[in-house]
This record gives structure tokens, C-alpha cells and sequence, in this order.
């Protein structure tokens, strides 16, 4: 399996006896029969820009096309950054019409991802913000790599923007009402310890053991029967994905009016120039 499909540019090597697949921006391996390994691989930061998202729905799709994967490991090639949330260059002065691509893009990756049939650990190694946390949020279990300079959470409050309302609802399903009050209006990042303590994560591990963890768990979730499992995962999250589908293009319509402000304009310019002082 994991054959291309013709939508990513792709070349097949044997690793070990494993076939494995890299892609732009993506690397999908299958060290195990009912397991398998999707890296995220977009230097410097992993950050989701339109061809991102679109390479990490695809190869997930990929996966779930191999009948006899169960279980999906979700890493980085990058053991500091998980990824760095949406790109932020596409809402830094955009074009409309690619704006409008890009959140549908964004859309489908998470309707992909929450809903995937296969069971999703997130593997996060290092920081983890905005949409570095949506991803992982989307998985069934996430794991984090110690350092409590490490951050994952929802900081788009400090980007001068708003969480979209399906994001906020996720947090909120993950983490209770209270404590995403917090987390949205201060735009917090948790260290893996407090991340751990709110529930937003499920383990903190050691740097060199994530993978391993990671491989377990998912292996653990593989094992469970197929049917009954992709059942209760139907039942916890299709009202929530039911709703964005009906409210697809008006939560664009929400999204770009929201981009386009000048003020937000404003806003998104001069965070990018603080980052890494470069700018
Ligand atoms: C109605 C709905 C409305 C709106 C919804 C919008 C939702 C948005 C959700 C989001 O995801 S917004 C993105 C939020 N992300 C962040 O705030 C993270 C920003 N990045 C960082 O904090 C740091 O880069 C890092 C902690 C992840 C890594 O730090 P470090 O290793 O020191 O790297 P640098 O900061 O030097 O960055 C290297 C390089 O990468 C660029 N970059 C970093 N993050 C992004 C990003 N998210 N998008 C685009 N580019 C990014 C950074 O500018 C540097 O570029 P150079 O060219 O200067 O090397």
C-alpha cells in the first residue's frame, strides 16, 4: 500500500524491510502492520500552509486506504517544533481568493484528521502552538516530549486574531469550559506539565523515548476491534464535524472578513517581524 496517488510528488525506499514513502512535506512509513508513521516535514517550523495541509489530508487518506492500518503515529522531522501552527505568511497581506483555499484547506484537514477511522496519536515533540495544537487536539491521544520551555495551547489571542468557533470548541471539549476561558482569552501556552495538568495532553515523556511511547500506544489502540471503536469515535465527534460541513463556506466567509480587517492586517504584520527577530 501507500502507493502514490498521483496528488504528491513522491519516491518510494526500503528501510529496514519497511517501505516507506517521502513525500513534500510529508514522510509516511508503515513500520508495523496495523501502524503507521506520518511525519510532518515542512522546514523551518513545520508551519500548515495551503500545499502543507493538503499533503498531511492526502497522506492520512493514504493511510486509511490500507485496510489493515489501524493506528496513526503523528510526528515531527524536527524534535523541537511539532509544527508552529498555520502559516502565517498566507494571512499576511493575502490574495482573497487564496486565502479562501487556504482555510478550506485548513477545514479539510481537520475533518480528516478528527475524523479519521484510524486511531491518531500525536507524537509532539517540542512546541505546539495555534494550529500545532488543533493537530494535535485532533488526535485520539498526545503525547509530549519534557522541557518546560516547550509550549503547545491556543495564542492566537496574542496575534491580535480569534480562534475560529469550531476550534474553540474542540478546546473546550478537551480541556472543559473554565479552563479554555483562560487558555483563549490570555492566549496561553502550557509547558508540558501544566499541559499535562489540563488535561491538553495525555503523557510527558523523555526527548528519545516520544517515538517508542508513541508506537506502543498506537499499537495498544490497533488492537482494539475496528467496528465498536470507530463507532464511539463517530458518536463523540460527528456533531461537531457535521456542523462545520453545513457551516463550511460561511466560516470562510467569517475567516477572510476577519483576515482582510486592517487592523488585523496590522496585527498579523507585526508579529511576523518579531518572530525569530528576523523579519
Ligand atoms: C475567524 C477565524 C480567524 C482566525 C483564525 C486564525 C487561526 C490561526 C491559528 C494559527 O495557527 S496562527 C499561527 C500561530 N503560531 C505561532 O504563533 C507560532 C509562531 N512561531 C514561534 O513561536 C516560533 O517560531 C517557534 C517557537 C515555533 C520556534 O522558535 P524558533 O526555533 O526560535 O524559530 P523562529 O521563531 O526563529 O522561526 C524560524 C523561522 O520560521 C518562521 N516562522 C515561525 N513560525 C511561523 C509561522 N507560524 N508561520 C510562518 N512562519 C513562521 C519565523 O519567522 C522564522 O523565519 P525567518 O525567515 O526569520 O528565519
Amino acid at each position: 500500500m501507500f502507493a502514490s496517488r498521483g496528488l504528491l510528488r513522491s519516491s518510494r525506499r526500503l528501510v529496514g524491510g519497511i517501505s516507506s514513502a517521502t513525500r513534500t512535506y510529508v514522510n509516511l512509513s508503515k513500520p508495523s502492520t496495523s501502524v503507521a508513521v506520518l511525519e510532518l516535514d515542512r522546514a523551518p517550523v513545520n508551519s500548515l500552509s495551503k500545499e502543507m495541509a493538503d499533503a498531511v489530508s492526502a497522506a492520512i487518506k493514504e493511510a486509511e486506504g490500507d485496510d489493515k492500518v489501524q493506528a496513526l503515529v503523528l510526528k515531527s522531522s524536527n524534535p523541537k517544533i511539532f509544527s508552529a501552527g498555520l502559516d502565517i505568511t498566507e494571512m499576511n497581506n493575502p490574495e482573497v481568493e487564496r486565502l479562501e483555499d487556504f482555510w478550506r484547506s485548513i477545514q479539510d484537514l481537520f475533518l480528516t484528521l478528527y475524523g479519521s477511522r484510524l486511531s491518531t496519536v500525536a507524537a509532539i515533540e517540542g512546541h505546539s502552538p495555534a494550529g500545532g495544537c488543533l493537530l494535535a487536539m485532533s488526535c485520539d491521544y498526545r503525547v509530549m516530549t519534557e522541557g518546560e520551555n516547550f509550549k503547545i495551547g491556543l495564542n492566537e489571542t496574542k496575534l491580535g486574531i480569534a480562534a475560529p468557533y469550531w476550534l474553540k470548541d474542540l478546546f473546550v471539549k478537551t480541556i472543559g469550559n473554565r479552563e479554555a476561558e483562560l487558555g483563549l482569552g490570555l492566549g496561553k501556552l502550557y509547558s508540558p506539565s501544566e499541559a499535562l495538568s489540563v488535561n491538553l495532553i495525555d503523557e510527558v515523556v523523555k526527548n528519545e523515548d516520544v517515538l517508542e511511547v508513541a508506537m506502543k500506544e498506537a499499537e495498544t489502540w490497533a488492537k482494539i476491534p475496528p467496528k465498536g471503536r470507530v463507532a464511539s469515535k463517530v458518536m463523540l465527534r460527528s456533531e461537531m464535524m457535521d456542523e462545520l460541513r453545513e457551516k463550511k463556506e460561511l466560516d470562510v466567509g467569517w475567516f477572510r472578513d476577519f483576515i482582510m480587517e486592517e487592523g488585523t492586517q496590522k496585527g498579523i504584520d507585526a508579529y511576523l517581524k518579531s518572530l525569530g527577530g528576523k523579519k
